[in-house]
């Protein structure tokens, strides 16, 4: 829908209404059309000013027509009507102005916009390229090189910036139609040629083949195979090479190499994943509508490790006084510094000021006694984290959330330490915590709805993908990713290397195989955790016995390689060879090549030929096969749930939708017949039998994805 009204008598205004983000679907796109045409032929107006309902003025193209059939008005001949028209076209601009929105805004004479404004082309961030004219009028209006950075990465410009690259005319602190429409009037009757962008020369940069070649080495490096961030590069290159027309034949051209595209239904299902995951619920039924969070003014943070001073920085960037604590004098002045450097630079991208005098520090934990929520990130050792919390109940006012930081430790045993178990919930942060998207909100048997509402709404606060996950051993994310290392390691034993393997990872849109990821994040803490388990035990036994713990098949590869004092980066030695400890270029290395075959040889193993699709079935469904396990225990209320978790932190590529999404692509009847093949094939690893619920799945004729919550909610009803 859109409204016309007139304002200051000679002003025709065209406001859109959608909410909640005024999306151009159909029914908006006819309505501007028709609208444009009464304020064009309105004999009073002299200028039209265009704006959105509810300070919004456009989020883009309605993202849920894209599976349909497209009825309606197109959208580019409706922005050249209105870049054609005979009276001022102006752009009142609060909110948001992105996609199609900033498009149509382009395609106005001039652009007014609030200084809270947000603009950009984040088409890329669906798998697709901004199709209305973006990519050949933004060049045109801002030059190529900035253009090529906003339509390639998808990135969001204040208007400060937008103002700064030219993209916006004016920027008020007031009321932008108000604005808008003085503006408008200012400039009726004046000549129009030169207010439109598509009559703009695009300029040149000077050597600009070396540019595009640079520009697409760079996507091409950062894209991991994702097809839209190359079409871009494209698209922007035919607008430096190319007339206005013959540049938009070759948008539409690539838009339509991406528009069906499966990478494009994949980000598309991301986009309303993430979404989806902020309607949670819990096996008991209370949920995100039915729980009122409670108010986090100030927040504290004990233990100020690495990942204790990045949720220090993600708290204090949100707003809230922070109290960080740390009882040991050293390590709270070199976390003070941490914090202020990390504050300072975070402020300097973002072209605002630190927020330093938010955060007060202090040695002594009594200091929580007016906080609304505690995040505890201490060292990963149970008595030690038990001892926290008893003091936490002891010195924090009535009512106050206590969060743990923990990605392993059991947060039911943590809670039953304290006298209000209900007030108990793990915030599990991804490091760096001040950057990493993902926050893994774990709920225990006794956590209250209210206390996982109010830490999903300070996730949101911070800018994180939330996602509420029931509590078990290593929750969602390190419960997957298990099964997906532990395949590996098998893969070895059978003849792979880390090469092959990270290789194939990689070459599916992984940033690291998991052999490279391994050796950034230590092996020893995976040997920690394995230790813990019971699992490790010290030293080489040899035989079948090695290779079993408790009736299943067992790798002590890794175990093996931490005993050389190989923990990766870290110490120059891992699965790769490095120049120096903390250097990051991973060389093969012969010493672990010929430590595989005697392994092998001592445990009469022969190496037999592997590849990558092997290598990528063996990982991606096994770690399917337990997200599936995860769904049928409830700890994961949705297929969504899993997939905002990988693609936001474990490095899943967005344009494979994550490896629920990914399963129901290659299709549910082909992963049970693998999964089956390899277990037939590997009858002592257990964790490879398909799961029920994915039987149940097929059984019931492989339902899409966004169908699988019914599947489940029947299932556990049944239950
Ligand atoms: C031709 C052209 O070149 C091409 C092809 C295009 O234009 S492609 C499209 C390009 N546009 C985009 O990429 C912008 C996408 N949107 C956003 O980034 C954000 O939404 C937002 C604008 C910054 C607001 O954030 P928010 O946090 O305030 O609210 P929300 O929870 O996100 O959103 C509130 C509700 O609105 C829904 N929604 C948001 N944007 C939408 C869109 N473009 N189409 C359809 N629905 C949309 C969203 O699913 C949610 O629904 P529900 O969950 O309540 O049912």
């Amino acid at each position: 829908m859109a409204q016309y009204t007139r304002a200051s008598g000679f002003v025709g205004l065209i406001t859109l209404q959608n909410p909640p983000v005024n999306a151009l679907s159909a029914v908006v796109r006819q309505a501007i059309v028709d609208t444009v045409k009464i304020a064009l032929s309105d004999p009073k107006v002299k200028s039209v000013v265009i704006c959105g309902q509810n300070g919004n003025f456009c989020g883009g193209a309605d993202i849920k027509e894209f599976g349909g059939e497209m009825t309606g008005p197109p959208l580019i001949p409706m922005i050249h009507a209105i870049e054609a028209a005979n009276k001022p076209m102006v752009a009142a601009i609060e909110g948001n102005a992105l996609g199609g929105g900033l498009e149509l805004a382009l395609g106005c004479h001039y652009r007014i916009a609030h200084s809270k404004a947000r603009l950009g082309l984040p088409e890329v961030t669906l798998g697709l390229l901004p199709a209305a004219g973006g990519s050949q009028r933004l060049p045109r209006l801002i030059g190529v090189p900035d253009a090529l950075d906003l339509i390639t990465t998808g990135r969001i410009v204040t208007a400060a910036e937008a103002l700064r690259l030219g993209i916006v005319d004016q920027v008020t602190e007031h009321n932008t139609v108000d604005a808008a429409v003085k503006f408008a009037l200012s400039v009726a009757g004046q000549p129009l040629d030169a207010r439109r962008i598509s009559t703009f020369p695009c300029p040149r940069p000077p050597d600009s083949d070396a540019l595009f070649e640079e520009a697409m080495r760079k996507v091409r490096g950062s894209a991991r195979g994702a097809m839209a961030p190359v079409a871009c590069v494209q698209a922007v290159r035919a607008a430096a090479t190319l007339p206005y027309e013959r540049g938009m034949e070759r948008e539409k051209e690539l838009m339509a190499t991406l528009f069906t595209s499966g990478q494009a239904r994949a980000l598309q299902y991301v986009f309303f994943a993430q979404r989806a995951v902020g309607r949670w619920s819990m096996p008991s039924g209370a949920g995100w509508d039915t729980s009122k969070p409670r108010p986090v003014n100030k927040a504290a943070v004990i233990g100020l490790g690495t990942m204790g001073r990045g949720i220090t920085v993600a708290l204090a960037q949100t707003g809230l006084s922070v109290v960080a604590i740390e009882t040991q004098e050293k390590q709270l002045m070199e976390a003070k510094q941490a914090v202020t450097s990390m504050l300072e630079r975070g402020a300097k991208r973002r072209g605002a000021a630190p927020a330093l005098d938010r955060i007060s520090y202090s040695r002594n934990i009594q200091a929580v006694a007016d906080v609304d929520l505690v995040i505890e990130a201490v060292f990963e050792d149970m008595a030690l984290k038990l001892e926290v919390f008893r003091q936490l109940s002891a010195f924090c006012k009535p009512g106050t959330l206590l969060c743990t930081n923990t990605s392993a430790l059991d947060v039911d045993e943590l809670a039953r330490g304290t006298p209000n178990p209900e007030l108990v919930v793990g915030m599990h942060f991804f490091a760096p915590a001040h950057v990493m998207k993902l926050l893994e909100v774990v709920y225990g048997k006794r956590s209250s709805p209210q206390a996982v509402a109010t830490a999903m709404q300070l996730g949101k606060k911070m800018g994180k993908a939330s996602v509420a996950v029931g509590n078990c051993r290593g929750f969602v994310g390190n419960r997957m990713l298990r099964l997906y290392v532990e395949q590996a390691f098998f893969l070895l034993e059978e003849g792979a290397t880390p090469e092959l393997v990270d290789g194939a990872l990689e070459e599916f849109g992984f940033p690291m195989g998991v052999f490279r990821m391994s050796d950034l994040s230590g092996l020893d803490v995976g040997w920690r955790t394995r230790k813990a388990a019971g699992q490790a035990q010290p030293g080489e036994a040899s035989g079948q016995s090695a290779r079993i713990r408790n009736g299943s098949r067992y790798s002590p590869i890794g175990d093996l390689v931490c005993e050389q004092g190989r923990f990766g980066q870290k110490t120059g030695r891992g699965w790769y060879q490095y120049d120096k400890p903390g250097s990051r270029v991973a060389r093969s290395d012969p010493w672990l090549h010929s430590f595989l075959e005697q392994y092998r040889a001592r445990h009469g193993l022969v190496a037999r030929s592997i590849d990558r699709q092997e290598v990528l079935e063996r990982c991606l469904y096994a770690l399917v096969n337990e997200g599936f396990r995860i769904l049928e225990d409830g700890i994961a209320a949705g297929p969504e749930d899993i997939d905002v978790i990988y693609v936001f932190g474990y490095g899943w590529p967005g344009h494979r939708g994550g490896p629920m999404f990914y399963a129901s692509t290659v299709g549910l009847p082909k992963v049970l017949e693998r999964l089956e093949h390899y277990h037939q094939a590997h009858p002592d690893v257990p964790d490879l039998q398909p799961c029920g619920l994915l039987r149940r799945l097929v059984a019931s004729g492989s339902p899409p994805v966004h169908r699988w919550r019914e599947v489940i909610k029947k299932l556990h009803s049944q239950l």
